[in-house]
């Protein structure tokens, strides 16, 4: 990062008066500081971590470069791919598994991939039934408000009973439903993973190929591209206090309670940590109940394993309910191979090496824990969550109310996106359309 002006701390910033401040160095806060850049006004970004990247988080573990947080795009993620052909970032893909692991009553069962994707992939189908109909503009969720109105109260736990699964069937399903809406299938909107579904082109095939891109350099190169295009100063280890707006200027108050004011702010936060800032004038109602509810999942904890003992490549598809909601091979290290998990039970204790390795072994029993990496969402006092998944009702009562400025203040986040919500793509969105908002704000 040799074009952004980076700074340990805002103690050092002379100049007290900004155009835009961007609160937040995550993906919509800093495609919000480079398009602010583009239109030739003056940035100042705050960040209350000592890195950049918010929720995508590119550490090293085991002698690889690996992601803490969020991972993968597709080629469907336009604004995402764009930016990579942008600053010359190539992708890369993961090994293909060849053998699926699910989990039955009487203990893990081995299915060879093809056969496990197409018994997966016919239940999705099913889950997701008459999505076409409510969602044919996926990235426009409201556009068919009138039929939206139908299902979304509707959890991913009342879908489910509604078809009617065998316990067989449920096991295989539910590890989605419930690991993508952080632990409990009755917390996510069936209109949340339908948009992903619909989104992602209304097929398995297409849901699979989802999660296969990541960047060459990881995350951590992109951002790094984004915020050297911005020039922006973005002072680290600054955590935002107080957002008072008053005489047509805006008062940032940070860290050790230093105080900024810029004419415009960008609010690039997640929405769960909106309800630990002050804001004055208060909220609007759309956004006040939204941090009150949360839209980033729960108790999502992702870890990375270095395991030996397990030769080939596999996935492991977890139910509603297992320590592990999914696992996957991610490559070879010198001794053994390297594993990602994802676990939504707070049951679990990630901090104890005996807890993991013995649910590692429920799963893997042929897999012995050489050494792992963990990191929770929910507990991060920077996140408050993970990835954002709406939940019943959400869609009608945020969008678009949501995304709309208040006063002086715009809002950019993946968790308020009218596409991938809860994606980086959604944070590319997010960052762009509050980036022309704090411009028409700022004069
Ligand atoms: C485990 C996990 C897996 C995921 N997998 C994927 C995936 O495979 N693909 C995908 O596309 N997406 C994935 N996601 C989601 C994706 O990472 C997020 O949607 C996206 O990164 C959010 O970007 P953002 O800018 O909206 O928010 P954030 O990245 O959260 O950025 C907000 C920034 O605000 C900062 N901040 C917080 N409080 C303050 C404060 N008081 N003052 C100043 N700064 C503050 C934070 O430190 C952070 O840098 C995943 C997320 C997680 C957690």
């Amino acid at each position: 990062m040799d074009g952004v002006d980076l700074r340990a701390d805002d103690s050092s910033v002379e100049r007290r008066d900004h155009d835009v401040i961007v609160v937040g160095a995550g993906f919509a806060g800093a495609v919000a500081a480079r398009e602010l850049r583009a239109l030739g006004l003056r940035v100042l970004v705050l960040e209350a971590r000592h890195r950049v990247g918010g929720r995508t988080w590119t550490d090293a573990f085991a002698g690889r470069s690996v992601e803490l947080g969020g991972q993968f795009l597709s080629p469907g993620h336009e604004l995402a791919m764009a930016a990579l052909r942008r600053y010359g970032i190539g992708t890369t893909t993961g090994p293909t598994p060849t053998r699926a692991v699910v989990t039955t009553p009487d203990g893990p069962e081995s299915h060879a991939l093809a056969e496990f994707a197409t018994r997966q992939g016919g239940l999705l189908e099913r889950l997701f039934e008459g999505s076409r109909d409510y969602f044919p503009r996926p990235a426009d969720p409201l556009f068919r408000a009138d039929l939206v109105r139908r299902v979304d109260h509707l959890s991913l736990r009342d879908r489910l009973d509604r078809l009617g699964l065998t316990p067989a069937e449920e096991a295989l399903v539910s590890g989605i439903t419930a690991g993508q809406s952080g632990g409990s299938s009755a917390r996510g909107a069936l209109t949340g993973l339908a948009q992903w579904w619909a989104l992602a082109g209304s097929t398995p095939e297409d849901w699979y190929a989802g999660q296969s891109l990541r960047p060459v350099e990881g995350m951590s190169a992109l951002i790094g591209a984004i915020l050297d295009e911005s020039r922006a100063t973005v002072c680290l280890n600054s955590p935002v206090h107080s957002i008072a707006q008053a005489g047509g200027r805006v008062r940032v108050t940070a860290g050790l309670g230093r105080e900024h004011a810029a004419k415009a702010v960008v609010v690039a936060l997640p929405v769960n940590v909106w309800k630990h800032v002050r804001f004055h004038p208060g909220l609007p109602e759309a956004h006040a109940t939204a941090t009150r509810q949360g839209v980033g999942v729960p108790h999502a904890r992702k870890l990375w394993l270095h395991v030996r003992g397990l030769d080939d490549d596999v996935v492991v598809s977890g139910a509603e309910g297992d320590p592990f909601a999914a696992l996957s091979s991610q490559g070879r290290v010198d001794d053994g191979q390297l594993l990602f998990g994802l676990n939504t039970l707070p049951a679990l204790d990630i901090r104890d090496r005996a807890s993991v390795e013995l649910a590692l072994k429920e799963v893997l029993p042929e897999a012995s824990l050489v050494a792992y990496r963990a990191h929770d969402w929910g507990a991060d006092p920077y996140s408050r969550g993970a990835w954002a998944l709406r939940g019943p009702g959400q869609l009608l009562a945020q969008l678009p109310a949501i995304q709309q400025p208040h006063g002086r203040l715009a809002f950019a986040t993946a968790d308020i996106a009218s596409g991938w919500v809860g994606f980086v793509e959604g944070a590319f969105e997010s960052g762009a359309r509050a980036a022309a908002q704090a411009a028409r704000i700022a004069g």
